[in-house]
């Protein structure tokens, strides 16, 4: 099997990657979130959440045996060791999943969303980078406004991501998502458009 061209689509907490990811997806792109692929592998019976609950201890297990996202998130994003620790855990195991996902993929492109693309080194599995860019304010406007999140906590994961002009000296191309859903929706079909064209499919 060939190996696949892939776009990294990136972007800070809030920047807009899932709403940009689903138009793609709309349109026919095979596409990859490595936020769900970081679900899969703590899925409970998996060995990264008995690692995790070893280290951590049972508060960050739901009564059910699953993971208590919120508890971790909680732990992780006010001790720089201990997300160290489970990034050190996890990443390894988010690769794997994201290269044996991707490697399915039978349209034009692929896609990995992915919001530490840069930081992790991921990108090095892609041909091309795009950032949803939005100033650090609508980042956190929006989050909060998704999220049930406090504004300290959004602020503390936004420390822990690349600084906006790191992301944006790996980017081959930006959106900058400060419109409105229509301009958004409306950048990712030019976008979609110039990315069949490179690739020499029909735009
Ligand atoms: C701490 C966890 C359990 C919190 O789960 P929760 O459901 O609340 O959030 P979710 O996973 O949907 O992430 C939401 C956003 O938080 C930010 N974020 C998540 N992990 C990290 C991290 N290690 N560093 C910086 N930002 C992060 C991203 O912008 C992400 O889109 C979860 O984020 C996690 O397992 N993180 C470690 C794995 C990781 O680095 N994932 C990022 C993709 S590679
Ligand atoms: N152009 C826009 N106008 C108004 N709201 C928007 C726009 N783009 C995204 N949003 C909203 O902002 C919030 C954050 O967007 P989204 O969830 O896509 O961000 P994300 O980059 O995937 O975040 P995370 O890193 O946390 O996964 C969502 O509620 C989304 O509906």
């Amino acid at each position: 099997m060939s190996t696949p061209w892939i776009l990294g689509l990136t972007g800070g907490i809030g920047s807009g990657k899932s709403a940009a990811a689903e138009h793609f997806i709309r349109l026919g792109v095979h596409l990859v979130d490595a936020d769900h692929a970081a679900r899969w592998v703590v899925e409970p019976g998996r060995p990264a959440l008995a690692r995790i609950a070893e280290h951590f201890g049972p508060q960050v297990l739901q009564p059910d045996g699953q993971l208590d996202r919120g508890a971790l998130r909680q732990l992780i994003f006010q001790d720089e060791q201990q997300r160290r620790w489970l990034e050190s855990l996890l990443h390894p195991l988010i690769g794997e999943e994201i290269r044996s996902y991707l490697a399915r993929a039978e349209s034009p492109y692929a896609i990995l969303v992915s919001p530490l693309l840069i930081e992790s080194g991921q990108h090095h599995m892609t041909q091309r980078v795009l950032v949803v860019d939005v100033p650090e304010h609508l980042q956190l406007q929006r989050t909060m406004a998704r999220d049930q999140a406090s504004e300290e906590q959004i602020k503390a994961i936004l420390g822990a991501q690349a600084k906006r002009d790191e992301r944006l000296r790996h980017a081959h191309d930006v959106l900058h998502n400060d419109r409105d859903p229509a301009w958004l929706r409306s950048e990712v079909e030019r976008l979609h458009h110039f990315y069949l064209t490179l690739r020499g499919g029909r735009p």
